[in-house]
């Protein structure tokens, strides 16, 4: 079992500073180690500094912030990812913002185009550039990786992969009213905090999965915002929203995931330690790793 560790010191997608030091916190909790312990052969090359990607000026497009560094980031990372997984190795990206997503899933789905993505979240992260009120490209990455919305000719290099019905979230609270017409019009399948509350998380990973994989013969990629979580268990993120998961329904989910044995790509995004006191810090690292190993492999009994 091989997997690599791809750390994306990365906050270009959003404003707050601090975002780019949760891979560096994660590691530094002992993230190598606890897979390692779970027997997986862990390729670590340390963080990609992708932030060296020189780009003299950037000005906003639109109202989208950091375009040039967004894309190129996620342009290189794209792959990073896909050599990944061309190798045989899981890849387990620790952001970072979810901007990186358009990376990660571009990257997965160059190697295994029939995958589906679980994206588990407050948010959507579907806006395009005539949606967004906000022009933070974290909220973002799935237009661009469906192909929806006006074209950014600087995002010219990630074409349209991922397909409505191979996409479902879990999680949802806190959609843009551009989204919500985004989801109606595409028929997006998403599991809201009120789904999960009226069936139970262990049915919605269910009907999830029979939406984008009723056979259970794709590979899955999951891509997990902390701030899926509720903040009293991810306080250290950068837009939580209260009425979130708990800490087992998060669990569970990654729980669920593993268990299918389906998963080939996983992202831990938006873990921002510059957000909240030392011991919401220390909280969230923490429970960014158990979701991980939970995702790994790692069981209660
Ligand atoms: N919908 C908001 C908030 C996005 C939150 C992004 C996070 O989920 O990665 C926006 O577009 O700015
Ligand atoms: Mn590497
Ligand atoms: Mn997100
Ligand atoms: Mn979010």
């Amino acid at each position: 079992k091989q997997l690599a560790i791809v750390g994306c010191p990365f906050s270009a997608g959003q404003p707050k500073g601090g975002v780019d030091k949760g891979p560096i916190h994660l590691v530094s909790a002992g993230l190598v180690n606890q897979l390692e312990a779970l027997g997986w052969n862990v390729h670590f090359d340390g963080h990609h500094q992708f932030e060296d990607i020189s780009i003299e000026s950037d000005p906003p497009i639109g109202l989208l912030k950091n375009p040039r560094v967004v894309s190129r980031t996620c342009e290189a990372l794209s792959g990073v990812v896909s050599e990944h997984a061309q190798n045989g190795r899981l890849p387990v990206t620790l952001g970072g913002d979810h901007s990186l997503a358009m990376g990660t899933i571009s990257g997965t789905l160059k190697h295994f185009p029939e995958a589906c993505v679980i994206w588990v979240d407050a948010h959507a992260d579907i806006n395009t550039t005539d949606t967004t009120d906000t022009g933070n490209i974290h909220g973002m990455p799935v237009s661009f990786l469906m192909g929806i919305g006006s074209k950014v000719p600087e995002f010219d290099w990630l074409k349209p992969v991922l397909a409505a019905n191979k996409l479902v979230y879990i999680g949802l609270r806190d959609v843009d009213d551009g989204e919500k017409k985004i989801l109606r019009e595409n028929k997006i399948k998403a599991f809201s905090m009120h789904e999960v509350d009226k069936y139970g998380i262990s049915k919605v990973v269910e009907l999830a999965l029979d939406h984008v994989n009723p056979n259970r013969d794709l590979p899955i990629h999951l891509s997990l915002d902390v701030d899926a979580l509720d903040p009293s268990v991810t306080p250290s993120t950068g837009t939580p929203v209260r009425g979130g998961l708990t800490f087992r329904e998060g669990h569970y989910v990654c729980e669920a995931i593993y268990e299918t044995g389906l998963m080939i790509g996983l992202d831990i995004m938006e873990v921002n330690p510059s957000v909240s006191d030392t011991a919401s810090v220390t909280q969230t690292v923490a429970v960014g790793c158990s979701l991980t190993r939970a995702a790994l492999g790692e069981t209660l009994l």
